[in-house]
């Protein structure tokens, strides 16, 4: 994958107040240990600096996020793996559970930790094109854990999610519009920025407090388990690193996107 060249992410407040936090790790923003980190911080600034919502998009021109950097989880130095994995939970708690309004612009693909991504924000509005969006893990032979399982489950019905999940469905952006994973369809990135700021402004007479009680207290359940199993579930997840099995699946899944790619 090409180097780094600037900023993991850039965060700016436009004119209305809003927080633009744009993903910045090229080719595909795929989030490793750094990129998450520099997400958190900056869910910190928005926060700290009591900015009343954040648009979440990409600097790419075709993809959202493609997820977990799947070198974090392949023969990884396993004391790294345990940090990459509590800075994502981390960043998931920070986004699920903001007080501030939260919209995702998603300019591109937007597989399985990229997915999970935009579902944590309250709306999604996807760019038309040949783009996906799903929770795809159960293709690389691996189990996405019960929180990326609950976010899906709070954002479409029960029934769709468990069938997406277990057939590891990517989603094209009528298909997911279908079965509200996302809110709306976009012309392309300037539009989506718009319509979130659209579902934005429609909390412009409703008190604050309020509306961050209301969202918090209905995102409490899948909150409080992760915050209740988060020793478990990171022990799970190195475990899984430690199967031979699974990194055999994860170096299958390597080698046909190294293929893709040089084709
Ligand atoms: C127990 C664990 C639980 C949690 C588990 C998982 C959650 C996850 O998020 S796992 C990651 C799942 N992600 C994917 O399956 C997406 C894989 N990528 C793609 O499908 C495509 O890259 C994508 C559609 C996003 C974009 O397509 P293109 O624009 O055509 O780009 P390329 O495919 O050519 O990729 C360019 C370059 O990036 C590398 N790449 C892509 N995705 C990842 C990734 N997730 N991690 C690391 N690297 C990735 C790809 O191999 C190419 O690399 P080079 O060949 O070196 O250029």
């Amino acid at each position: 994958m090409a180097a780094q060249a600037g900023p993991l992410v850039d965060l700016s407040i436009d004119n209305d107040g809003i927080a633009i936090l744009t993903m910045n790790r090229p080719p595909v923003n795929s989030l490793n240990l750094e990129l998450l980190e520099e997400i958190g911080k900056s869910l910190d600034e928005v926060a700290k600096n009591k900015t009343k919502s954040m648009i979440l998009t990409s600097s790419s021109p075709s993809v959202f996020s493609a997820g977990l950097d799947i070198m974090e989880m392949y023969k990884p130095d396993l004391k790294r793996a345990e940090i990459f994995w509590t800075t994502l939970q981390d960043v998931w708690i920070k986004l699920f559970g903001s007080s501030y309004i939260t919209a995702a612009a998603i300019n591109g693909h937007a597989p399985a930790g990229g997915c999970l991504l935009s579902m944590s924000c309250e709306y999604r509005v996807m760019v038309e094109g040949k783009y996906t969006i799903g929770l795809n893990e159960t293709a690389l032979g691996i189990v996405a854990p019960t929180w990326f399982m609950d976010t899906m489950c709070h954002t479409i019905p029960i029934r769709q999610a468990e069938y997406a999940l277990t057939t590891a469905r990517m989603f094209t952006v009528d298909e997911a519009l279908q079965v509200g994973l996302i809110d709306e369809s976009a012309s392309d990135k300037a539009d989506a920025i718009d319509k979130c700021k659209k579902f934005i402004r429609k909390f412009d007479k409703i008190p604050s407090l309020a509306r961050a009680v209301t969202k918090q207290k209905i995102r409490e359940g899948p909150l409080v388990r992760l915050q209740k199993n988060r020793q478990q579930d990171t022990a799970e997840f190195l475990g899984f690193l430690k199967n031979p099995k699974i990194q055999q699946s994860l170096e299958m899944y390597i080698q046909s996107l190294k293929q893709k790619a040089a084709k």
